[in-house]
Parts: structure tokens; sequence; C-alpha cells
């Protein structure tokens, strides 16, 4: 979602497998060692609501209650398929089958590329045990690591693991590796990591590659993955250690003003104790100080201000641990943390292009945002927002982008009721995002931003898509992390 730097160290693109750089793994920890004291053995870990997560830490879960286990508390190998005693052919199955004939989509996938993508088939159908043994070999091997991430980390899971193998299914897209690499390496300093937790991770994703792709895991295979995760890694380190020279890992930012709205929306409006740079549209992570190392993202609900000060909207979401305490439990005085901002739906001012933007619920937040920031640059450009909500009641914010219709005469605000009565006093639709959307135009002359609940995020861009507007002229956050977020 942002961009970044970086070079690769002895990452042995040119198939050495000797080149590994700093990155080898630990043969007395090898994961083919069938009975290892280090393996994990069961553990336990609390639940934590999958509801409220706003976007993307790295922080996974530990839990590795799917970690194999074994007698005498460790964990064994899985039997390797051997061929029966018994002569003629072993009716292959359909993993081995799919595993045997794994084939490059592009023609032009390098080796590395196919043998990393033969251990993603392989693993995929069982991805979640990978993903537990993963973080539970992590945190046996080296339990100093355990307190870079939050007590409970059930719902941010496979998010480190998720990452890496994302990473590495682009190993031979430099463009788009780097990007999202350097964005996740910047996001990690708030975390704590330091460029020799790396090798750690390394041999613990190469340990539970290893132990769960066994059809296609060999010496080319370990060899092409060390490849890969230099590079990722070194790309990360880099990343970060750039960004250290410019920016703090984290800002502190004290609560100055807290204003329910409803129930269960808050608007929170913090100062941060140093310049914090950022561009309209754009998402920050939050830490609170009730939920130590759980991080929750939040789009910015304002324009850069002259005060520096900045504004969220909060939803109280059943059981979200930050958002709840946002809501319910913040006030003026506390201190609250903020990451680096992120995210790409932010306002092209080189062009006059109108602007159409959907926002539904707190969706609507960084929809202000844009306004705030057109008004700020001038320029008379159309901007049309339709604010979904499910009822009049839940037009939480109507009145300040009312004040900002009749404050802007190139502003046009439509709140668009989904249940309950409409008309009334704000002359609301009725309907779906979407269907209004559909309703209104024409938009080939408008950029369009879309924001709020994952479901109105795909339906909104297949109605746009619809009516015209070029996806490349759609912006919106990462819809997966939405829905890691807030279903
Ligand atoms: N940058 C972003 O994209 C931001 C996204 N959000 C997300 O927005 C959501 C807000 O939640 P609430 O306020 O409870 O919104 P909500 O659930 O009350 O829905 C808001 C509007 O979206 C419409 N909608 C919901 N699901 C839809 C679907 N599948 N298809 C078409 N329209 C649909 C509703 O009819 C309503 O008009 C959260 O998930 C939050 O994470 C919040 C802030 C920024």
């Amino acid at each position: 979602m942002d961009a970044p730097t970086t070079e690769s160290a002895g990452n042995g693109a040119d198939g050495d497998s000797g080149a590994w750089g700093w990155f080898t793994p630990s043969p007395a920890k090898s994961p083919e060692k069938p009975t290892d004291s280090t393996e994990p053995v069961e553990s336990s870990g609390t639940a934590e609501s999958a509801a409220e997560q706003a976007v993307p830490p790295t922080a996974p879960r530990t839990t590795p209650q799917a970690a194999p286990r074994a007698a005498g508390r460790t964990a064994t190998l899985p039997p390797r398929r051997e061929v029966p005693a018994a002569a003629g052919p072993v009716p292959e199955s359909a993993l081995e089958a799919s595993v045997r004939t794994q084939r490059p989509a592009a023609a032009e996938a390098s080796a590395d590329a196919l043998l990393i993508r033969r251990t993603m088939a392989e693993i995929e159908p069982v991805a979640e045990q990978v993903t537990s043994y993963f973080y539970a070999l992590l945190f046996v091997r080296y339990p100093d690591l355990r307190q870079l991430f939050p007590v409970s980390m059930d719902e941010q899971r496979d998010r480190l693991f998720k990452a890496l193998l994302t990473a590495a299914q682009r190993v031979d897209d430099d463009a788009s590796l780097t990007e999202f690499l350097a964005h996740l390496g910047r996001g990690h300093r708030k975390y704590g990591t330091l460029p020799e937790h790396y090798p750690a991770v390394g041999e613990c994703l190469l340990g539970a590659l290893a132990r769960y792709a066994t059809l296609s895991w060999d010496g080319e295979a370990e060899a092409a993955w060390i490849r890969a995760y230099t590079k990722i890694s070194q790309i990360m380190i880099d990343a970060a250690a750039e960004d250290e020279a410019t920016a703090p890992a984290w800002w502190d930012a004290e609560v100055v003003a807290h204003e329910l709205r409803t129930s269960d929306i808050a608007i929170v409006t913090v100062r941060p104790d140093q310049p914090y740079p950022f561009l309209a549209g754009q998402y920050t992570s939050v830490e609170t100080p009730w939920w130590p190392r759980v991080w929750r993202h939040y789009s910015f609900a304002c324009a850069p201000r002259s005060d520096g000060l900045l504004s969220f909207h909060v939803k109280a979401v059943p059981a979200g641990w930050v958002s709840g305490a946002l809501v319910h439990r913040a006030r003026p005085g506390d201190v609250i943390r903020l990451g680096p901002p992120g995210g790409s739906m932010t306002v092209d001012h080189t062009t006059d292009n109108g602007l159409l933007c959907l926002g539904g619920g707190t969706g609507i937040a960084p929809i202000k945002a844009l306004v705030e920031d057109v008004a700020e640059h001038g320029r008379r450009r159309p901007v049309e927002v339709f604010y979904g909500a499910r009822s009049d009641h839940d037009l939480y914010d109507i009145d300040t982008m009312l004040r900002l219709e009749h404050a802007h005469p190139w502003l046009s605000v439509r709140p668009v009721i989904s249940s309950g009565p409409t008309g009334g006093v704000y002359r609301s639709i009725s309907g779906r995002l979407p269907d209004a959307v559909r309703e209104y135009g024409p938009w080939g002359e408008y950029d369009a931003y879309v924001s709020g609940p994952p479901g109105m995020i795909r339906s909104g861009v297949d109605a746009l898509v619809g009516v015209g507007v070029p996806s490349d002229r759609i912006r919106h956050d990462a819809v997966e992390e939405l829905v890691a977020a807030g279903e």
C-alpha cells in the first residue's frame, strides 16, 4: 500500500544454492530431525474476537493447538509415504498428482518460483496446521520472541506467516515484492522487531514447511525457500533501517476529545507527541494502553490540520478489544500509540476529475477527510458523496457532512438508507449504496473512492465498473484486510 526501497543481499537469484547470504538454517534444529526436544507441544490460548480488527498488523497467533503431538510430549514428523513392499503401482492421490504436475501459471516463472509454488500447493489444504506449527516452533525455540506478540493471538494468528507466504509467491515480481515488504518492514518497527529476529523466523518457516510439505520438500525446495526468505527479510530490514532515520517506530498521541455519537460510535481526537505526516484517505494502526501489543487499523477522519490534531470514527463491535476500549473507556488525557500511516486511497491532485465517494457506516470517515482535502486545495472539482447507513439513526456524522455541503457548492451529499424509513429531515434515498450510485451519474469523468464494510466495497466496485468507471480509477483499502477487521 505504499512505497519502499531496497536491495536484497545474497538472494541467490542466480541459482547458486551456496549463496544464501546471512541466513543459514540451523542443522541442529533441522525439521527433518524426528524427535527434537525443541519441537512444540500443545499449549492453550484465549480466544479473541475476530470482529474488530481493522487492518493489517503482522502479529500472529501462537496457540499451537494444532501442532502435531506425539508420545513423550514431543512432536514427531508425519510418516513419509513409502512404496509398499509388494510390487505394483501405488494409486496416486489427488494431492500428489497436483503437486507432481504443478506447472507455472506464467511461462516465465523462475525455477525458484516453481519450487515455491509446489510447496504452497501442498501446504494449502493444511494451512491452519502449518501456521500453528510455525508459531509453536518459533515460541518454543525462541521464547524471547513471544513478548513481541499480544498475549492472546487467536485473531492475529496467521498474519506474519501469511505475509511471508504471500511474499514468497511474489518472488519473481521485484517491484510488487519490494512495495509489499518495505511496508511490512516499516510497520514491524512498532512491534520491536530487530534484524536478529529474522533468522529465527526463517528457520521456523522452513521447519513448518518441511514438516507439512512432505511430498515436495527436498534440497532444491529448501534452497529455493532460503533464497526467497533471505530476499524477503533483507527488504524488510533495509526498509525498517531507512525509515528509522526519518520517523519514530510509533507516535504517542494524547486523547484531547471524545464524543459519543451513538451508543457504540465515538469520534476520538488525539494530539500526536510529534509531527505526524499523512495524507487524507489513509489509515493508521492504533494500540491502546489497555491491550498492549494489540494493534487495530482506523482511517483518519480528517485531512492534515494546521494544529496537528487527528480524529478517528470508532465503532465498538461485539468483543472488539481495541474498538470497545476506544469507545467506552478512552477519555481525554489518555495516551494511545499510532503506527505509521498507510493506504493509497488518496486524492489525485494532478487531475480535475470529479470525485465519486461511497462511504458506508464508519466508512464515511476517510471520505470526510477526502472532502476536506479537496476543499484545502481550492480546486472546484465536483465531489459527489453517497453516505450509506442502515437507518437515519446510524447517520452519525450527517450533520458534519451537510455542513460541508452547505459550505462548498461543488459538494453534494446524499444519505442512502438501506432499511427503515427514508425521506425525512435528511431527504435520504432508499436502498443500498451500489444501487443508488447506478441511478445517478454519468460517472465517466469521476475518480471513485469506496470505503465501508467489505461486502459493500465489493458490490460498490462491481456497480462502479458496471456503470463504466475504469477499475484503475476506483480506490479502496484492501478488502482482505477489512474482512479480517470487521467480519
Ligand atoms: N477505509 C475503509 O474502507 C473503512 C472501512 N470501514 C469499515 O466499514 C465498516 C463500517 O461498519 P458499520 O458502520 O457497522 O456499517 P454497516 O454495516 O452499518 O453498513 C453501512 C452501509 O453499508 C451498506 N452495506 C453493508 N453491507 C453491504 C453489502 N454487502 N452490500 C452493499 N451494501 C452494504 C449498508 O446497507 C449501509 O448502507 C466496518 O467494517 C469498518 O471496518 C471503516 C472505516 C474506513
